[in-house]
């Protein structure tokens, strides 16, 4: 819980000022059974008028400092707490942006979004809690006892001899506590899985009719959710009975041995009451108990959970980049490069080495799932290699500054990904300060601008989440636009061009051939790989072929076989 609450250290002031406030609070309620013996004893056993009205002055005076000092405490509390999980909400965040790949592997989507929320509010509640009730009610039990002996050694004795029991008794169900929210969590965690997944698979599941099958899988889940808080929260409601039981039950002998005191003159009438009256209180903030304990336990879980991602160890950044030469430029080397996932066994790339100087292209083939995509995710450092080096512009990758590595990059992923927003939002959302005239050269070298131009709002029009009103082809073409609005030095086309038809994918390419820019092309197609100045043919991570177009045709026969197969669909698409 330290590092969660090293975010709190900014409004140390407030706290102060609400601690402050609530030791007043507890002072003023401690006072007021004294007082209330005094008034008894005093005034009322000594007919003393003057006494009574005296001490109940003080007594409303001191109701008065209460009641103010808990409302100003409320306020700070208040502001203590939320901007606490401000912080903290975007320290998590910032933590987030930050992550490789490799660390999404490690926490999914749908539990990050659960630490952001549920856990950060948590946590929140229990900053909060703790400077209104959750310190008071143990220091009122504690406080309530030393006033008690103060006020008669030994009718307090009787009070306090269940103590050592309850405190053994809390000390495990706190135990229980938190290891059953932190179940809790995960539970929660599952939950906004499937809801995630659900809603961005939406059409798919009603194509296939997979609606109730989806909402049996949700109710399944959610179900589990239920009956583990269940759990946890039996575990709450068996405290305050427990806690009351023993409580009564010292109650009852302070009564009991009371009575024999006040006749034996051990103690008097006012004393029993005020030691009572104490009882009482203690009571009261037992009752407190299972509910702080419920707030406390699930905090330490979600504050354990945020202490995960606040603290998880990354891939290292340097932070100094240094100059480019300028000769090695656009040049890309992979050498002997080996790579295995995280967390997983196989190695999915083996011993790959190639290299690119400036504006040169290639092409990057190969069966489903041999490789293609991991290779380019290695540039960009999404993921560290396992073995080899990767570097750009001459500078092994793992040198650089992210920042400045990625900036050099323009990546156009396998799946296009369109934010909600105006399709000129979208295309200059890679770069900051851009012109309208930079957004339109980029679509039409991406060949879309003539088609934004058909739309009734053009640049203007809207997006909508994920892209859903636009074509598979226009999206990728918006994406490719997208990425040469940062005019990158190395651009990366990961299947990009898929959904495109052959007139238009030639005239893209003839634009692309003519960018200032080294490209690295994941492609199914041989007319698009013999565009490149090499081919590189991947098979299971390692590379099985590499060269020219008729290099490769001389030399490999599963690239023979490729190209064959794809001239013969041609000529049937034509017949
Ligand atoms: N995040 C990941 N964690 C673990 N294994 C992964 C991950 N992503 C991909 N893989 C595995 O790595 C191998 C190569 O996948 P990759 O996506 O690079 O193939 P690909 O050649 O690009 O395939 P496709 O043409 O279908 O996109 C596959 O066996 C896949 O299961």
């Amino acid at each position: 819980m330290k590092t969660v609450f090293s975010y709190a250290k900014p409004y140390k002031f407030y706290i102060v000022i609400a601690l402050i406030l609530m030791l007043l609070e507890l002072i003023v309620e401690l006072m007021q059974p004294l007082i209330i013996a005094s008034i008894i004893d005093k005034g009322i056993v000594a007919k003393d008028q003057e006494v009574i009205i005296q001490l109940g002055i003080v007594l409303m005076a001191l109701s008065v400092i209460a009641f103010v000092s808990g409302i100003v405490n409320s306020y700070f509390a208040a502001h203590a707490s939320q901007n606490f999980s401000f912080d903290l909400r975007q320290a998590v965040y910032g933590r987030i942006q930050s992550f490789s790949l490799a660390m999404f592997n490690k926490f999914p989507a749908s539990g990050l979004i659960t630490r952001l929320t549920s856990d950060v509010t948590m946590v929140q509640q229990v900053l909060y809690m703790g400077l209104r009730i959750m310190l008071r009610a143990p220091l009122l039990v504690v406080g309530s006892m030393i006033m008690a002996f103060v006020v008669n050694p030994k009718l307090a004795f009787y009070l306090v001899i269940v103590f050592p029991f309850l405190l053994i008794f809390l000390y495990v169900m706190v135990k229980k506590g938190v290891s059953y929210f932190g179940f809790v969590q995960k539970r929660l965690d599952r939950v906004n899985r499937i809801v995630q997944e659900n809603l961005q698979a939406v059409r798919l599941i009603k194509a296939y009719l997979r609606g109730k099958y989806e909402a049996n899988r949700f109710s399944e889940v959610a179900g589990a959710l239920k009956v583990d808080t269940v759990k946890a929260f039996r575990i709450m409601e068996i405290i305050l009975p427990i806690l009351l039981f023993g409580m009564n039950l010292s109650l009852l002998a302070v009564l009991w041995f009371g009575a024999f005191e006040i006749r034996s003159g051990g103690a008097q009438i006012g004393e029993l009451v005020a030691v009572v009256n104490y009882a009482m209180r203690m009571t009261g903030a037992f009752t407190m108990f299972s509910f702080i304990i419920m707030i406390f336990a699930r905090a330490k879980a979600s504050s354990e959970r945020i202490e995960e991602v606040l603290l998880a160890e990354d891939v290292h950044e340097k932070d100094e980049v240094g100059e480019i030469k300028a000769v090695r430029r656009g040049e890309v080397r992979f050498d002997n490069v080996s790579f295995t996932y995280p967390e997983t066994l196989q190695p999915v790339l083996e011993n790959v080495s190639f290299h690119l100087k400036a504006n040169e292209k290639l092409a990057i083939m190969g069966a489903t799932g041999s490789g293609k995509s991991s290779l380019l995710q290695l540039l960009p450092r999404f993921y560290d290699v396992t073995e080899g080096t990767v570097s750009v512009h001459g500078r092994d990758v793992r040198d650089w500054s992210l920042r400045a590595l990625r900036k050099t990059i323009g990546i156009v992923p396998q799946q296009s990904l369109l934010f909600t927003g105006t399709i000129s939002n979208n295309l200059s959302w890679g770069k900051d300060e851009v012109v309208q005239e930079e957004l339109a050269d980029a679509a039409v070298k991406a060949q879309i601008h003539e088609t934004v131009e058909r739309f009734p709002k053009g640049y203007f029009t809207r997006v909508g989440q994920k892209g859903v009103n636009l074509s598979g082809g226009q999206k990728q073409r918006l994406s490719i636009a997208r990425a040469l609005v940062r005019k990158p030095s190395i651009l990366i086309l990961d299947d990009s061009t898929s959904a495109l038809d052959v007139k238009t994918e030639a005239a893209l390419w003839e634009k692309l051939d003519r960018e200032n820019a080294t490209m690295l092309v994941v492609t199914q197609k041989i007319r698009t790989a013999m565009r490149a100045n090499r081919i590189l043919l991947l098979e299971d991570g390692s590379i099985s072929a590499y060269g020219t177009h008729e290099q490769l045709m001389k030399s490999s026969e599963l690239y023979r076989q490729i190209a064959m197969s794809q001239q013969e669909e041609e000529v049937d698409e034509y017949v």
